[in-house]
């Protein structure tokens, strides 16, 4: 039987990030028992997870498609890839904001409704045209609810538009701040941005804290006639209360990345099938961000960009390693290195981080270990209360 360790893609991943995987690795769409699984918005939650699952890669930056919490308590890691394809959707929300105040996705429907009229076109077109007079975005407020990887870039280049921007996202990161311009008004109550703007771009993720968050209550405090840009998640928006803005004005459009059946049928709404992310540039850049991730976990056992462990390295340097993820819980260090110590071995380097109720500690051993000696540290520290899993590395 072949030792090499299978990743299972879920779906297309580009074959820039596929080839990362190299010697000891094993591509297979079929597997039944892969190590890892890298995947786009493949939906994981109707998933048996199969026993030999280590670590998931999620090519993109939403992780609503994957059971975190049972990825959590089987001590699986998932990896996403922040900012990789974000300029990719900014591009696009920057597009759709430009082509929808201009009409543009209307009159270029209209345009091709006039086949078949021959010599008449022209004509029809400058008669025609007066239908889809639109607006300029220069001068207008745009808001931007959720200042992260995406949403920070689409306020700066707005405000470069010429717009003036107004943000809100309680949750800031200081890097995001950052990089945000200082010219983004940002309010600390959501319905300050509602009031003032005459576009709302909506840049959070789907958890439950934001499903609906844009309802019924929240068009009753906009301004008529506001555009709405969706290329988060169509759960974001309810569907319901949105037709019926659309359908007495309060807003003027529904841009969404995420059409359904109901979102097709609105008037007014324009549905894009969900090409946020669909740029050679931003699936390559998926793609090799999370082979990287996937990669370094599945040989040192490092996490980065983990949204259910803590980010922990130890620089790898070849020696003997276990990992351990547990309950954040007082004295699971004490435990664990007591473990160690009581099977005679001596630790060279450690680390543990925690998240939220979780943490992952990483030991560096010193010497040869035996197959014996490693398995019977593994025995005493999966026996340890609140132990997850542990992992070998050598
Ligand atoms: N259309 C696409 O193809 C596409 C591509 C990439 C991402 N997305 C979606 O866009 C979302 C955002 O992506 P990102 O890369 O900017 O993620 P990100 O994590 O960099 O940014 C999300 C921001 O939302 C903020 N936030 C969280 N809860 C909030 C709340 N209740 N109110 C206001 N702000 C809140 C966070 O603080 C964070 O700054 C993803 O979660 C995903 O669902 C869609
Ligand atoms: O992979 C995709 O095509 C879309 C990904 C996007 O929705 C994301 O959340 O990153």
């Amino acid at each position: 039987m072949s030792n090499k360790t299978i990743i299972k893609p879920l779906n297309a991943i580009s074959d820039k990030g596929l080839n990362l995987f190299k010697e000891g690795y094993t591509i297979d769409e079929q597997a039944e028992q892969p190590d890892a699984v890298i995947l786009r918005s493949y939906n994981m939650h109707d998933m048996t997870f199969p026993a030999s699952l280590k670590a998931i890669g999620r090519a993109g930056a939403g992780v609503n498609n994957i059971p975190l919490d049972v990825c959590t308590e089987k001590g699986i890691p998932v990896f996403n890839t922040p900012g990789a394809n974000a300029n990719a959707v900014k591009e696009l929300v920057i597009t759709s904001l430009i082509a929808a105040s201009r009409q543009m996705f209307d009159g270029v429907a209209w345009a091709k409704t006039l086949i078949g009229q021959g010599d008449d076109i022209p004509k029809l077109v400058e008669t025609g045209k007066k239908q889809f007079v639109g607006k300029e975005i220069q001068g207008k407020t745009l808001g931007v609810i959720g200042l992260g990887a995406i949403g920070a870039r689409v306020a700066n280049d707005a405000l470069e538009l010429g717009m003036d921007v107004i943000g809100y996202d309680p949750f800031i990161s200081v890097d995001m701040a950052w990089k945000l311009s200082r010219s983004v008004k940002r309010v600390h109550n959501i319905d300050e941005l509602f009031k003032e703007v005459d576009y709302i771009s909506i840049h959070v993720p789907l958890i439950p804290e934001t499903k609906g968050l844009l309802n019924k209550e929240a068009f009753g405090k906009m301004k008529d006639n506001v555009y709405i840009l969706n290329f988060s998640r169509g759960e974001l928006v309810n569907d319901d209360d949105i037709a019926m803005a659309l359908e007495d004005g309060t807003v003027g459009k529904y841009i969404t990345d995420f059409p359904n059946k109901k979102t097709l049928e609105m008037t007014n709404a324009i549905s894009i099938p969900h090409l946020g992310a669909s740029s050679e540039e931003s699936e390559e850049n998926c793609a090799m961000m999370a082979a990287e991730e996937l990669m370094e976990y599945l040989e040192t056992g490092n996490v980065r960009n983990s949204v259910n462990f803590p980010d922990a390295s130890l620089p790898y340097q070849g020696h003997p390693r276990v990992t351990a993820f547990h309950q954040n819980v007082p004295k699971m260090v004490s435990k664990i290195t007591a473990e160690v110590s009581d099977a005679n071995l001596n630790i060279v380097d450690m680390t543990n981080r925690s998240y939220k109720d979780h943490a992952y500690t990483i030991i560096d051993l010193e010497g040869d270990i035996s197959e014996t000696d490693f398995n019977a540290l593994v025995g005493r520290l999966d026996a340890i209360e609140g132990m997850i899993t542990t992992r070998v590395i050598k």
